[in-house]
């Protein structure tokens, strides 16, 4: 990993109630920018593709508005062939895609580039990479679930960082072109791990949500992954 690592606090252990608050708890500018989020990751989930119901594109829209830090969309939900696009078109930056779910991924990857945002492709911990490294190709972002998507505050399955090591070489080697991420149980303990196997980017949501201090929080995580990766 060549550059700092980056950490995307997940919304969904925020509270909603006071979302512009929690978002700009991770927006702070101390420590010379350490307590600061690098993405903000925000988990839209629509209780088919996972049994969860969380958020949709108002808010999305509204956050755009609420902050100036990158938005993270994870859509798990399913049909993103059809719903992806209204979120490139919202503003946000990278709009993460479920390869179990897309009809057209590589198709669908080109029209979110074209509306603007990076295109993420996701998979579930049980998803082999080796199946679907030609559609990694169209594509900006990796995320490699490190949970089974819809809840958070699960313990972090670490046989995925296989998957990562795979993607870490693959883009090492100029074969894919391509920002690693990883989500789901991502605290203190597991970020080393998953930093060492070659993750970029780092989601984490009751790590940094469950702290008294996110912005703290933010700034010890990736103290940690910049420590592991060297
Ligand atoms: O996408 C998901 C869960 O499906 C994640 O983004 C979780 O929200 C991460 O939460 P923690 O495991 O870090 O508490």
């Amino acid at each position: 990993m060549a550059h700092r690592p980056l950490i995307a606090p997940s919304i969904l252990s925020a509270d909603f109630a006071r979302l512009g608050e929690e978002v700009h708890a991770i927006s702070g500018t101390a420590g010379g920018g350490a307590t600061r989020a690098d993405w903000v990751h925000v988990d839209v989930m629509d209780n088919h593709f996972v049994p969860n119901l969380t958020l949709g594109l108002p808010v999305v829209q509204s956050l755009r508005k609420a902050t100036d830090l990158p938005l993270d969309c994870h859509l798990m939900i399913e049909d993103p062939d059809r719903w992806a696009i209204g979120y490139a078109e919202a503003g946000a930056y990278n709009v993460t895609v479920h390869v179990e779910a897309a009809a057209d991924p590589v198709m669908l990857a080109k029209n979110l580039r074209a509306a603007g945002a990076k295109a993420g492709l996701s998979v579930k911990p049980g998803t082999p990479l080796e199946d679907h490294l030609d559609t990694l190709k169209h594509y900006d972002t990796l995320l490699v679930m490190s949970v089974e998507p819809g809840f958070g505050g699960q313990s972090f399955i670490p046989d995925v960082l296989e998957k990562v090591r795979t993607a870490r070489r693959l883009v090492d080697t100029g074969h894919l072109k391509l920002v690693v991420e990883i989500d789901g149980g991502i605290n203190a303990d597991t970020i080393e791990q998953a930093a060492e196997a070659g993750v970029d980017c780092f989601v984490a949501g009751s790590a940094v949500y469950g702290a008294e201090d996110p912005g703290k929080a933010v700034a010890a995580l990736r103290d940690r992954a910049a420590r592991a990766a060297h």
